[in-house]
């Protein structure tokens, strides 16, 4: 009898490449200080964020951290060196190009939630759809509303965020930063307000999220079972950024 197993064997699956979302290369960022002195925060910072990666940077109080995610999430520019978005060199952008990438590709989560008081929590989730075209802006509330339901705060839509609790306004802010289907989530902190559960659920969430959506997930942090989460990891200390392939146990918090 013939063998047939040469027919049916698989073809091993070819991997999708991943598409640079950021790259930095050299990059630079100082600021002058009121004496005229240069303050050198970010000192020649190399970094790729490709689609779909989940990427922790930890770092002591003051090194840099808010300085680098800014210039990710194209709040500020470099002060030299290159840094491409979408392969868009980001200096040649101008503020309101920079300004219309950012709100259509990035979404920010931060420590303190951020959300609007006196709006319910649907209300906060509407807010970045404003912003959107067509379909995206007239089917706004139904939107917002799905990824509500997604957190699993559907039945909490007309909530004012003083009612619910931290990680529910956690929850909150993180289905507002994904309702434009940001390719690139950028989170400050996001378990910093939090205790050690919720954080816990909080990132789990974020993560699944940011996976489902296929969205690449940048997540600074102090706490070093929240970059344990992450599959790459990188160190900030004074400016100067370097990988860190197994996440410390203890001791990068500030
Ligand atoms: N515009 C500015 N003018 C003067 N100093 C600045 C400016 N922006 C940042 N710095 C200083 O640069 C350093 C890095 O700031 P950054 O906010 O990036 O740190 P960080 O790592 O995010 O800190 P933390 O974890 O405490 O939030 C700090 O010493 C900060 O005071």
């Amino acid at each position: 009898m013939e063998d047939s197993r040469e027919e049916t064997r698989e073809e091993p699956k070819q991997e999708t490449p991943k598409e640079t979302l950021v790259s930095l290369r050299s990059v630079t960022r100082s600021v002058t200080l009121p004496d005229d002195q240069q303050l050198h925060i970010l000192k020649g910072i190399d970094l790729a964020v490709y689609s779909g990666d989940h990427t922790a940077i930890v770092g002591r109080s003051g090194c840099g951290k808010s300085t680098l995610l800014n210039l990710l999430g194209l709040l500020d520019v470099p002060t030299s060196g290159e840094l491409e978005f979408l392969g868009q060199p980001a200096d040649r952008l101008g503020n309101n190009a920079r300004a219309r990438l950012r709100g259509s590709t990035v979404g920010f989560v931060f420590q303190q939630f951020n959300l609007l008081p006196g709006r319910s929590a649907l209300d906060n989730v509407i807010t970045p759809l404003f912003y959107a075209k067509g379909k995206e802006f007239w089917r706004r509330r139904e939107i917002a509303m799905d990824m509500l339901d997604r957190v699993g705060l559907a039945a909490r839509a007309t909530t004012m965020p003083n009612m619910l609790s931290g990680g529910e306004q956690q929850r909150v802010a993180i289905a507002r930063a994904l309702v434009r289907r940001p390719r690139l989530i950028l989170a400050d902190e996001p378990t910093g307000a939090l205790d050690v559960e919720t954080g816990q659920s909080v990132m789990a969430l974020l993560d699944t999220v940011a996976t489902e959506t296929a969205a690449a997930l940048v997540t600074i942090t102090h706490d070093t079972n929240v970059a344990a989460l992450a599959r790459a990891c990188y160190r900030l200390d004074s400016g100067v950024l370097s990988p860190l392939s197994v996440p410390a146990a203890a001791g990068v918090g500030a």
